[in-house]
């Protein structure tokens, strides 16, 4: 069995940093082991100019502990309103690699977002001119769609549709969550990536609901049927280059996790990169770890692998703090349910 394995420092292609003290206490979660993120725009108000990117990364910048490096890569939250210009010059002067698209009330911090798609095809032909991305939180918010169906009537209703109207237009599906994600995935070109998340890799719809409700595991896309999760494992595990790490590590305060009306996101910053080895192991796939967490990101969005390395052991269970406290308050860090073995070391 291996015991030590070697890999390009990772990345995260889809990350909630916060802001003030929360970014303050979570950022080093993620640069302990994360060279970069893709960083999510939707603080309140949204990121939605050039102008709020770059301030916001000066926040993640000045917050970033003495010692640490760490590259923030910014988006911008696409509203009805979003000035194409703006966005080219942003891109363009290598500040933002993303534009972020929320429909309208799917998620957290998202009632900015899109309702009338006719209002932002302008700005989407502009970035498939430039090659920019587009990142999509991929759900349909109508009411009468089931949650557990709203990403597979999203692609047919929604993604699919937008591709046709805008060929050229590289599209990230972020944090896939079923069978038929996969698929489309699958079935695109190479304008055509997809994120997936550590916890989908771990958790189905069960283990939210069965013996009591679990706040800690509910989060958007919520987490589906068994089948699902499999899927998503034979996708992350791999190797194929369009499949790519994106936490969607989503930190909310505990007291906003259990609670009457509790927020979507699971924290799982800490532990990814143990919780991704434990399951490439499992699925006996730890020769492709490298490429779902260090490689593939990067390529789909053009730069270059980092040129440092980590190192993952295997050893006796690894203990992790059950919170990070920050000074907004605790956050739980997400819990497998199953023993970590392998850490980084270096
Ligand atoms: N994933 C989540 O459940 N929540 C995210 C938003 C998102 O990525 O949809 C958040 O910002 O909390
Ligand atoms: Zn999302
Ligand atoms: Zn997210």
């Amino acid at each position: 069995m291996t015991e030590r394995l070697s890999l390009r420092r990772p990345d995260d292609w889809h990350l909630h940093l916060r802001d003030g003290a929360m970014l303050q206490g979570i950022l080093p979660e993620t640069a302990r082991h994360f060279a970069r993120a893709i960083i999510m725009p939707n603080l309140v108000p949204p990121v939605v100019t050039g102008a709020q990117a770059a301030a916001y990364r000066d926040r993640i910048l000045a917050a970033l502990p003495e010692g640490m490096r760490f590259e923030p890569l910014m988006t911008l939250y696409l509203t009805e309103d979003t000035d194409a210009a703006d966005v080219a010059a942003a891109h363009a002067s290598g500040l933002v690699k993303a534009v972020k698209l929320y429909p309208a009330g799917a998620t957290t911090n998202s009632h900015s977002g899109v309702r009338d798609f006719t209002r932002v095809q302008g700005v989407l032909e502009r970035m498939a001119e430039i090659g920019l991305p587009l990142c999509i939180h991929g759900e349909v918010t109508t009411p009468e769609v089931d949650i557990f169906d709203r990403e597979a009537v999203f692609i047919d209703t929604v993604l699919d549709p937008l591709r046709r109207r805008i060929p050229g237009l590289r599209v990230v599906m972020e944090h896939i969550t079923t069978r038929e994600g996969v698929a489309y995935a699958r079935a695109g070109g190479d304008d055509l990536g997809a994120t997936i998340t550590a916890h989908h890799l771990v958790i189905n719809r069960n283990h939210i609901l069965v013996g009591g409700i679990k706040p800690h595991y509910y989060c958007l896309p919520v987490a589906k049927r068994e089948e699902h999760r499999l899927a998503l494992r034979g996708a992350a595990t791999s190797g194929e280059g369009r499949f790519f790490l994106g936490t969607d590590s989503a930190p909310h305060v505990d007291a906003l996790k259990e609670h009457a009306c509790g927020c979507a996101g699971c924290f799982t910053a800490t532990n990814t990169m143990s919780l991704l080895a434990e399951v490439f192991e499992q699925d006996g796939a730890m020769d492709r770890l490298e490429a779902f967490a260090s490689l593939n990101g990067p390529a789909f969005y053009r730069l270059p692998a980092n040129e440092d390395r980590i190192t993952l052991t295997r050893g006796a269970p690894v203990a992790y703090p059950a919170k990070i406290i920050t000074g907004a308050g605790p956050v739980t860090v997400f819990d497998p349910g199953f023993a970590l073995h392998w850490h980084v070391t270096a």
